[in-house]
Formats: structure tokens, C-alpha cells, sequence
């Protein structure tokens, strides 16, 4: 795995956890899952433990076992590995921490704690100074995702700062739509050379004029080479050909929004997509259903994005 100081950009696929119909993990398949997203997907970072991967929904030790296996089976395979250790007890959180240390990841991640919740920026920024001295040798990101932890600080004020309250902090995963918020981030912090990873698939390229310098997100697990390429476009600044990117992508997850999409619906589309299967997800969430996954197989061939054919200027309309 890469030096833990090298800056993580470019996509990171936030990995799902598959389970089996019983609803164990199914360890299993990490290794394949691991292949596929570095052969078929080209995508090299991960964010393991995350929203997509049902972290907060597992046990300590379930998730201390996740980041194992990835962190394994990645091993000179992967650039970077980044465990999501956020829990709402300080203590477990800690726990995740240090352990992610002692595994050999390349990063943490925390969450605000979303029961009891911090209301000002400064008690947030304890919480997750604690959290950070646990891994003193771990770069340290922060995972904003107000509509889902109900915690409302912008992160443009957390940031503030925070390099003298955390000294480890080199970056926000950004999973909100105010780009006005985002954008602030990246003005006011340009100079230290933080990581700016946007964590709303559907508007990555509004966040990569804004200052991106990478993405977070579930869809890169299977349009990992569609984003890909819309990065590439967008890098030879040839923006009319990134936008058509864009669009196709935004067809697609909107398809999926109009039927219902989450978590389980995630599990559902890239077993398909992959052929590796992912499993249901642990409740509450409910398994995906067969209409659902019906539809999305007839979507994702009319979009040629099961085959990955490259989408050439002008081809807009196809699959509208
Ligand atoms: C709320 C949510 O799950 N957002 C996803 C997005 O990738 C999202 O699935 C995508 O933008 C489609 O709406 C990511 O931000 C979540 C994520 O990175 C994670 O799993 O930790």
C-alpha cells in the first residue's frame, strides 16, 4: 500500500459489505471484490466501513474484521485504504481507530455522533480530536454528511483551524449538495493542501470546477470507468465531453432515485454489474427488489454501461 502521506485523490470507491443470505458477512469474496475494482473499475482507493458499507450497522469486532480483509487482501493491490471508524461511543470509536493503525490503513474517516449530538463546532471538533489522537500516525478525514447524521455544522467553519486541533486532519469527504459550503472549503484551505473528496456522485463535475480533488462515493464501485473517464475529459479540460459524461451518469442514478435507491438497491446493482455477489443488506434495511433489478439491467444496457463503451460527443440522446 502507498505511503500513508501521499495525498488520496481521483476516485474511491466506498465498498460494500457483502453478506451472505443469512446475513453474515461474507468474507469470501473480498479478495474478487478487490480484483474487479482495480481490473475492471480502475479504481485504487477505497473507503471501507462507510455508508455504503453498512459500518454502523455491524459490530466492533464484525467491523475491525471488515477493515482486516480489505486491508489483506489489498495489500499490494490498492493505493489507499480508508477506514470509516465513526461510531456514536467515543470509546469504540477510539477502539476502531487504533486498530486501523495497528492493520496498516492508510487513512481514517469519522462521522459527527448523530444520537447525542454535538451542537457547536467546537464540541465536534473535540470529539473528533479524540477519535485522531487515538491514530496519531493516520491521516485523518472528516465525513460530513449532514442530511444522514442531522449534525448541521458547515464544514467550511469546522475547517477552520482545525490543523492546530487535529495535526493528523488532511481532508473532508463532502457528502452534501451545498456547494456554496463546499466550495468555501476549498477557497479558505487551498494553501494546505487538504483533500477535498466530493461525496455526491450525480454532481461530481459542479464540485470539480469548484476545487474537488477527488470523490468519495458508491457508484464508483461499478461506474468507476464511466467516472473515470469524465475525469479524464474534465483534466484535458475538454468540458462538453465531461458534461456528456455527467449526463449519462446522472440518467442513470436518476433512473434508479425515481425507483427507490439506497443502500440495498446499491447491493442489488452491483451484483449485477460484477457478478460478485453482494448479498442483502442487515436491517432495517430491506433487500432490493425484483423489479427493481429488473429495470436496472435494462437501464444499464441501454446506457452501454454494462459493456463500458466509450460514450463519444454527440451521443447525448442514446438511452434518454
Ligand atoms: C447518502 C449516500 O449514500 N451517498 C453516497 C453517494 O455515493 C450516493 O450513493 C450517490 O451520490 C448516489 O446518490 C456516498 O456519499 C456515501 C459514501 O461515500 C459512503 O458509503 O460512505
Amino acid at each position: 500500500m502507498a505511503s500513508p502521506k501521499k495525498k488520496l485523490q481521483g476516485l474511491v470507491a466506498a465498498t460494500i459489505t457483502p453478506m451472505t443470505e443469512n446475513g453474515e458477512i461474507n468474507f469470501s469474496v473480498i479478495g474478487q471484490y478487490v480484483d474487479y475494482l482495480v481490473k475492471e473499475q480502475g479504481v485504487k482507493n477505497i473507503f471501507v466501513n462507510g455508508t455504503t458499507g453498512e459500518g454502523l450497522s455491524l459490530s466492533v469486532s464484525e467491523r475491525r474484521r471488515v477493515a482486516e480483509e480489505w486491508v489483506t487482501k489489498g495489500k499490494d493491490k490498492l493505493d489507499q485504504v480508508v477506514i470509516h471508524v465513526g461510531a456514536l461511543s467515543l470509546k469504540e470509536s477510539q477502539e476502531l481507530a487504533q486498530h486501523a493503525a495497528e492493520i496498516g490503513a492508510d487513512g481514517i474517516a469519522v462521522i459527527a455522533p448523530f444520537f447525542l449530538k454535538p451542537w457547536s463546532k467546537d464540541v465536534l471538533i473535540n470529539f473528533l480530536k479524540e477519535v485522531a489522537a487515538a491514530a496519531p500516525a493516520l491521516p485523518f478525514y472528516y465525513y460530513h454528511i449532514p442530511a444522514l447524521t442531522g449534525v448541521k455544522i458547515r464544514a467550511e467553519e469546522l475547517l477552520d483551524g482545525i490543523q492546530d486541533k487535529i495535526p493528523t486532519f488532511q481532508g473532508l469527504k463532502f457528502s452534501d449538495t451545498d456547494l456554496l459550503d463546499f466550495g468555501q472549503c476549498v477557497d479558505q484551505n487551498r494553501q494546505q493542501q487538504f483533500a477535498f473528496l466530493f461525496g455526491v456522485d450525480e454532481q461530481l463535475l459542479s464540485a470539480l470546477v469548484m476545487g474537488a480533488t477527488g470523490a468519495v462515493g458508491s457508484t464508483y464501485n461499478y461506474l468507476g470507468r464511466k467516472t473515470s473517464q469524465m475525469l479524464e475529459a474534465f483534466e484535458r479540460k475538454d468540458f462538453s465531453l465531461a458534461l456528456n459524461y455527467q449526463f449519462c451518469i446522472q440518467r442513470f442514478i436518476n433512473f434508479v432515485v425515481k425507483l427507490g435507491f439506497g443502500v440495498s438497491q446499491t447491493k442489488a446493482i452491483m451484483t449485477l454489474v460484477s457478478g460478485i455477489p453482494m448479498g442483502p443488506p442487515r436491517l432495517p434495511l430491506q433487500k432490493a427488489s425484483r423489479e427493481f433489478t429488473d429495470s436496472v439491467e435494462a437501464k444499464l444496457k441501454s446506457l452501454d454501461f454494462l459493456s463500458f463503451t466509450d460514450l463519444k460527443d454527440g451521443d447525448l440522446e442514446a438511452g434518454s
